[in-house]
């Protein structure tokens, strides 16, 4: 038992969460009890942040005083905005810059880095902080590397229709609003996932929040987790400027033995409720626009791997077509994921801090015994 390996920590629990619940089988997906289906069409980001972060829903007062402070601190300060600036010119990878944009934040956060880093109360102030700030960096950065200047957030507009005001510099129609909204809340959390586990493991070692976010960010990027959305929307302009038969594609894909993005996932044995919704936005946009052709591709898509390997879509499937459908830029979907799950990160790591043990699994060691040491000069 004591040497028993648990690849990939498969099925090990490693904490207790009374965040977010997934139920694999059933493909039910709740944050504090209230399902996901609930959130998405009823909450706002905003809501839902209150919700993750204090226990409970916001009443109407709460909720207003809650959303006026994170519109107050959606401006970033003049150092930070060089360095984006600095790396949109330099043509960074957006989640690379992202990830430098966020730990730079810690130096200018009013609460002293010296303070304890468990404080919960500073830490509610430093990731309310953070999450205003980071969709205010993801558009300047994006509009910067277009050569357009960067537009300044509005207090008046909600988190998801102000993100989508700086990047585009026009206010979002009621729908694109609340797509978006929609897509951040169905982002906001999720269990132990790869980058949440991630900033645990940054706190337990007491590390500051900051530094967590930081981790997290750098392990949301890679193409098994957030990364996957990208790479969805990639395989689907792909298959359509080769004008290819997307279920040949797939099926050329699967006998090359590659993975295809957006399928599988650790817990789902079903499909992602998440995908569900996020598939009726894509639909409903296509309809809009008069073009479903997104949306039947990634059906049929899905339709092919369902029969062919049994696996179902995660929430990167239906996401890529939903944010393209909107005029979002490609290389920007995987930071989207993370100025949504910053909430759910820092959810985390406030658990983590209020009931620390510092995270220190063990390998197994299958390297040599006893090795006889030979001096440089006689090797
Ligand atoms: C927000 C998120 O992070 S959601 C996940 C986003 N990532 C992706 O969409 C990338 C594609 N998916 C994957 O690579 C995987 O499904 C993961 C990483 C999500 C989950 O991985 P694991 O739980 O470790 O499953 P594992 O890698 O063991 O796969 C189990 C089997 O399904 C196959 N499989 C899993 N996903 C896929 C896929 N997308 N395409 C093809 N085959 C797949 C594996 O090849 C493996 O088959 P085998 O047993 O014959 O070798
Ligand atoms: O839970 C996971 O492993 C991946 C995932 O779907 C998420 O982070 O949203």
């Amino acid at each position: 038992m004591a040497d028993e390996v648990k690849k990939g920590l498969e099925g090990v629990v490693v904490a207790e969460s009374a965040l977010s619940h997934i139920d694999g089988d059933a493909g039910k997906l709740v944050y504090r009890g209230y399902t996901i289906e609930d959130l998405a069409r009823d909450a706002s980001y905003e809501e839902v942040l209150y919700l993750l972060w204090h226990g409970n829903l916001p009443n109407r007062e709460e909720l207003e005083s809650f959303s006026e402070s994170m519109a107050e601190d959606r401006a970033v300060d003049n150092g930070v905005m060089d360095t984006v600036r600095e790396l949109a010119e330099s043509d960074s990878n957006p989640m690379a810059a992202l990830r430098t944009a966020v730990s730079m934040l810690a130096t200018y956060d009013p609460d002293d880095s010296e303070s304890d880093p468990a404080d919960r109360e500073a830490n509610l102030r430093k990731g309310r902080r953070i999450t205003a700030k980071m969709p205010t960096i993801l558009a300047a950065f994006t509009r910067i590397r277009n050569g357009d200047e960067p537009v300044e957030p509005r207090t008046d507009l909600g988190h998801a229709e102000n993100f989508l005001y700086m990047l585009n510099d026009e206010e979002p129609d009621d729908v694109l609003a609340d797509v978006f909204d929609q897509a951040l809340v169905l982002h906001a959390d999720h269990g132990l996932n790869a980058s949440t586990f991630s900033a645990m493991v940054t706190a337990s070692t007491l590390a500051d929040l900051h530094s967590a976010v930081t981790s997290a960010i750098g392990t949301l990027s890679g193409s098994l987790h957030g990364g996957a959305n990208a790479n969805v929307m990639r395989m689907l302009k792909e298959v359509d400027d080769a004008n290819q038969d997307p279920v040949e594609w797939v099926q050329d894909a699967l006998d090359e033995g590659r993975r295809v993005a957006g399928f599988g996932h650790r817990v789902y044995n079903v499909k992602d409720p998440r995908a569900k919704i996020l598939g009726e936005q894509s639909e409903e946009l296509g309809e809009a626009a008069g073009d479903t052709k997104w949306y039947e591709m990634s059906v049929a898509i899905e339709d092919y791997i369902k029969e062919e390997k049994g696996l179902a879509p995660n929430v990167d499937f239906y996401s890529a077509s939903t944010y393209y459908q909107m005029g979002i830029p490609i290389d920007i979907y995987t930071p989207i994921f993370a100025v949504s799950r910053v909430g759910g990160w820092i959810a985390h790591v406030l658990e983590q801090y209020d009931d620390n043990r510092l995270i220190r699994p063990r390998a197994k060691y299958i390297g040599e015994e006893d090795a006889d040491f030979v001096p440089l000069d006689e090797r």
